[in-house]
């Protein structure tokens, strides 16, 4: 076991299980002064560690962990007046604490195959049980953020033990669920 290299603190000390009774939770940003809380109903999903650098990470890590929840199932309870949207631009519309940083949530509202999802760090969760990441996307990204190619075998490694196989974009069935909406919305493929 390879436990020096960091990946992220929720699953460098070993990945922990979902609980068949987590039924939701609150989320809730890292400021001791009037903390933002989110609400989310019900177990998140396609859960993953993420190398981006757009995806909020606590400091030191190299990788966030982030997962999605159905937007009708979020509901922002307290604060919400400290959110800003980090770049209006992208396709994740990333809301984060303008005192502390921390990503609250981020909805996709454009039209995509992922429109109507909300991507959410489970992290700031305060009950446990939440699904646990499955593999790691965009790895290769972690580099833009000036982690040194050199370590990139390592790293790897060290996901793969986790079980996090490494992919430098989403993994196989998300591209793929991506590529098939595409390929309907196109008439490639019958919709
Ligand atoms: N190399 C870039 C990659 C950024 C990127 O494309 N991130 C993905 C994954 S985020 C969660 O899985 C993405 O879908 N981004 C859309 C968005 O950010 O709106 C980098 O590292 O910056
Ligand atoms: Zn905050
Ligand atoms: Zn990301």
């Amino acid at each position: 076991m390879n436990s020096s290299i960091s990946i992220h603190p929720a699953v460098d000390g070993g990945i922990q299980p979902a609980s068949p009774d987590f039924a939701g939770g609150t989320l809730v940003c890292a400021c001791t002064d009037r903390p933002v809380k989110v609400r989310i109903e019900g177990q998140i999903a396609h859960n993953h560690a993420c190398g981006c650098t757009k995806c909020w990470k606590p400091s030191g890590a190299n990788f966030s962990i982030v997962a999605v929840v159905p937007h009708d199932k979020l509901t922002v309870l307290e604060n919400g007046d400290k959110l800003q949207v980090v770049d209006p631009t992208a396709l994740i519309q990333r809301h984060a604490c303008r005192e502390c940083g921390v990503h609250m949530y981020g909805p996709v509202e454009r039209e995509h195959a992922f429109q109507g999802l909300d991507f959410i760090h489970p992290e700031r969760l305060q009950e446990s049980g939440w699904a646990p990441p499955g593999f790691a996307a965009f790895v290769s990204s972690i580099i833009e953020s000036g982690v040194d190619p050199s370590r990139m075998d390592g790293i790897r490694a060290r996901l793969r033990e986790l079980g996090l196989e490494p992919y430098d974009c989403l993994s196989p069935a998300l591209m793929d669920f991506i590529a098939t909406w595409v390929a309907k919305k196109s008439g490639a493929l019958p919709s």
